[in-house]
C-alpha cells in the first residue's frame, strides 16, 4: 500500500504533533542507514510518514510502503523558486512542489526556458525537475497533502488605505493562510519565507488556528537572504540559515524539524535559531543596513564630485578599515530590486506605529538619498547636454537592477528613464536579460503596481512606445545618438568597442556612466566627454550646474 502522507486514506488520527514527528522522523532518518536509497524517487519507502501519523508507528513502518516527506512552497518566483530547487536538490529524500496562481509561470518552470534568469539555476532545475521537484498550478491539493509549507508570496507596498506608501500589503499572504487554514486535514510546520512586517506570525497563527479542526500548526520564520545574480551561489553556501520558532516544546521542535532540512549541507553553525519575532525583524533590519551602506556611498559621491576627491578611493580607504569592511561600498546611480525601498519603508511603518517617529525619519533617510541620487543623474544629463534632451536620442544601456539577472523590479533604470522623458527624450534602451515588453510595461506602470502577481498588475493607459525604442545590441542603441547612459553593471558592457560606438554617434557624443565600469580615460582619449558616479569632473561638465 501507498500511504500518502497527509492524505485522507491514512488510517489512524495524528497522536503527536507533526513538528515533534517531523522531528523524530528527520533524526531518525539521519541515524538510518541510507534506507531511503534503495528504490527511486518516487517509489522507495520512507520511514517518515508512519512517525508523523500513525500511534502504532514502529509496528507499520516495517509493513508499509510510504512515500517520501513533502514540502509545498505557495510562491514560484525570485525565491521560491531557487530556494525549493536547491532543497530538491540537497535533500533527494524529501519531495518538494512549487505551486504558483500564476499558469504562465508555472508552464516556464516546467519548460526549457525557465521564468527567472539566474546563473546556475537552469542546472539545478534539470538535475530534479521530475524526480523530486515538481512544478504545479495544484495550489490546494500539494498544500494538502504538505508537511511542511513555505509561503514565498508577494508581499508589496500598499497603494491604498492605511499605511499607503509605506505598510506591507500582506493580501497575498493573507490568503494563502485561509486557503491553507481551509485545505488542511493533518499537522503542518508553516514556513514564513516571503519578508513579512514584524508580527505577521502572530496573525497568521491567528488565521490557521481560528480555522482549524483539531490541527496543530507550527509558524516558523525563515527569512531569505538570497540575492539575485547569485542565488544558487548564496543558497549553496549562505552566510546564514535563519529560523525563528515559538518558545514552546511544539516550537522548539518544528525549528529542529527545519534546522534538519537545511542540515543536509548547510554547516549547523551557520544556522541561527531565534524568537519569531526576532527572525522576521533581522531581515527588515539585514536589508536596511545593506541599503544604508549603499546611500552612505553614494550621499559621498555627490561629495567627491563636488570637491575633485574619487569615491572609489574614498570608499576602498574606508573599507580597508576591518571594522567597516570592503562589500557594498560601490557607488552608483542608486539601489533598486524587489526589496530594499520596500522593506525599509515597511520598517520605516512599523517604526510609526511603535511610537517611533526618530528611528523612522532615521531609515527614511537611506530611501531618500537614493531617490535623490537617481535625479542627480537624470539633472547631470540633462545639465550637461545644453540643459535639453528634447527629441535627442539617449541610448540606455542596462534596464536589469543588477548585473546577472533579468529583473527590473524597482531599477533605477526606471526613474532615470521617466527622469529623461519628462525632458522629451527619445530613449534607445538595450539590456541582454530585459525582453521590449517587460521595459515597456516597467515605464508605463504607477509606483509599487509591479509588486503583485503578473496576471494582476494593473495596466496604465499610458503608452510610453512613441518615446522608447529597445534594440538587440549595444551597438544598434547607440547608433545616432548624443548620449549613452550606463545604468546595469553588465560585465559586457566593459568590453564594448567605444571607437565604434563613438564613431556612429552625434557629436558632441556623451558617456554617463551611472555603474562606473568603463575607463573614462580611455574614452576620453577617444574624444567622449565622460561622467563617472562620484569621479572627478572633467573640464565640460564643470561648468555645467547640475543642481539636484
Ligand atoms: N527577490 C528577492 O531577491 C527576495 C529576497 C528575499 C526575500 N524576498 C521576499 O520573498 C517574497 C517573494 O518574493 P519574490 O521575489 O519571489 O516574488 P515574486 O513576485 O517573484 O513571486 C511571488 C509569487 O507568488 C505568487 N502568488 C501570490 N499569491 C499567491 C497565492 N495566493 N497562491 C499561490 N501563488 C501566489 C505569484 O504569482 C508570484 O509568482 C517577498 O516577500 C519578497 O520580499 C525576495
Amino acid at each position: 500500500m501507498v500511504h500518502r502522507i497527509g492524505s485522507e486514506n491514512r488510517s489512524a488520527p495524528t497522536q503527536k504533533g507533526s513538528a515533534s514527528a517531523i522531528l523524530d522522523l528527520l533524526l531518525l532518518y539521519k541515524g538510518h542507514p541510507r534506507p531511503l536509497l534503495l528504490h527511486n524517487t518516487y517509489t522507495y519507502r520512507s520511514i517518515f510518514s508512519s512517525f508523523i501519523f500513525s500511534p502504532n508507528s514502529s509496528l507499520r513502518v516495517e509493513k508499509e510502503e510510504r512515500k517520501m516527506v513533502k514540502i509545498c512552497c505557495i510562491g514560484a518566483g525570485y525565491v521560491g523558486g531557487p530556494t525549493m530547487a536547491v532543497i530538491a536538490l540537497k535533500c533527494p529524500t524529501i519531495e518538494v512542489v512549487v505551486v504558483d496562481i500564476s499558469v504562465p509561470r508555472i508552464t516556464a518552470w516546467n519548460s526549457d526556458t525557465l521564468p527567472i534568469y539566474e546563473p546556475g539555476l537552469d542546472d539545478v532545475v534539470k538535475q530534479c525537475r521530475g524526480k523530486n521537484l515538481f512544478f504545479s498550478t495544484e495550489v490546494e491539493k500539494h498544500v494538502h497533502e504538505a508537511d511542511i509549507v513555505f509561503v514565498s508570496v508577494n508581499t508589496p507596498t500598499k497603494t491604498r488605505g492605511l499605511g499607503a506608501g509605506k505598510a506591507a500589503d500582506l493580501t497575498y499572504w493573507e490568503s494563502a493562510a485561509r486557503m491553507i487554514a481551509d485545505v488542511s486535514k493533518s499537522d503542518k510546520i508553516v514556513v514564513e519565507k516571503s519578508t513579512v512586517p514584524v508580527k505577521t506570525a502572530e496573525a497568521i497563527e491567528k488565521i490557521l488556528t481560528h480555522n482549524s479542526k483539531g490541527i496543530t500548526f507550527q509558524i516558523l520564520s525563515n527569512p531569505e537572504f538570497l540575492a539575485e545574480g547569485t542565488a544558487i551561489e548564496d543558497l549553496f553556501k549562505p552566510d546564514r540559515v535563519l529560523i525563528g520558532g515559538r518558545e514552546t516544546p511544539g516550537g522548539q521542535k518544528a525549528i529542529q524539524a527545519l534546522k534538519d532540512v537545511y542540515a543536509h549541507w548547510v554547516p549547523e553553525g551557520n544556522i541561527i535559531t531565534t524568537n519569531l519575532w526576532s527572525a522576521e525583524l533581522s531581515k527588515l533590519a539585514a536589508n536596511a543596513f545593506l541599503a544604508q551602506r549603499i546611500s552612505s556611498v553614494n550621499a559621498m559621491s555627490a561629495l567627491c564630485e563636488a570637491t575633485g576627491a574619487n569615491v572609489t578611493q574614498v570608499a576602498y580607504a574606508v573599507g580597508k578599515d576591518s571594522r567597516i569592511g570592503p562589500k557594498f561600498l560601490n557607488a552608483s546611480v542608486g539601489f533598486g530590486g524587489s526589496c530594499f525601498q520596500k522593506d525599509i519603508l515597511n520598517l520605516v511603518y512599523i517604526c510609526e506605529c511603535n511610537g517611533l517617529p526618530e528611528v523612522a525619519e532615521y531609515w527614511k533617510q537611506v530611501i531618500k538619498i537614493n531617490d535623490y541620487q537617481k535625479s542627480r543623474f537624470v539633472n547631470r544629463v540633462v545639465a550637461s547636454m545644453f540643459n535639453t534632451v528634447s527629441n535627442k536620442k539617449v541610448a540606455i544601456l542596462g534596464f536589469a537592477f543588477k548585473k546577472d539577472t533579468g529583473d527590473t523590479r524597482e531599477t533605477p533604470a526606471i526613474d532615470v528613464c521617466k527622469g529623461l522623458m519628462g525632458d522629451n527624450a527619445k530613449l534607445s534602451i538595450y539590456d541582454p536579460q530585459v525582453q521590449e515588453d517587460q521595459i515597456q510595461r516597467d515605464l508605463s506602470m504607477k509606483k509599487f503596481d509591479w509588486d503583485h502577481p503578473l496576471h494582476l498588475q494593473p495596466m496604465s493607459p499610458t503608452s510610453v512606445k512613441q518615446q522608447v525604442s529597445v534594440s538587440m545590441d549595444a551597438y544598434g542603441a547607440t547608433k545616432d545618438a548624443h548620449a549613452v547612459c550606463i545604468l546595469t553593471e553588465w560585465d559586457e558592457f566593459k568590453t564594448l568597442d567605444f571607437q565604434k560606438i563613438y564613431d556612429n554617434m552625434q557629436k558632441p557624443a556623451f558617456v554617463f556612466d551611472g555603474r562606473n565600469v568603463v575607463n573614462a580615460d580611455k574614452l576620453r582619449e577617444i574624444g567622449f566627454i565622460v561622467y563617472s558616479i562620484g569621479k572627478p569632473l572633467d573640464a565640460w561638465l564643470k561648468d555645467m550646474p547640475a543642481v539636484a
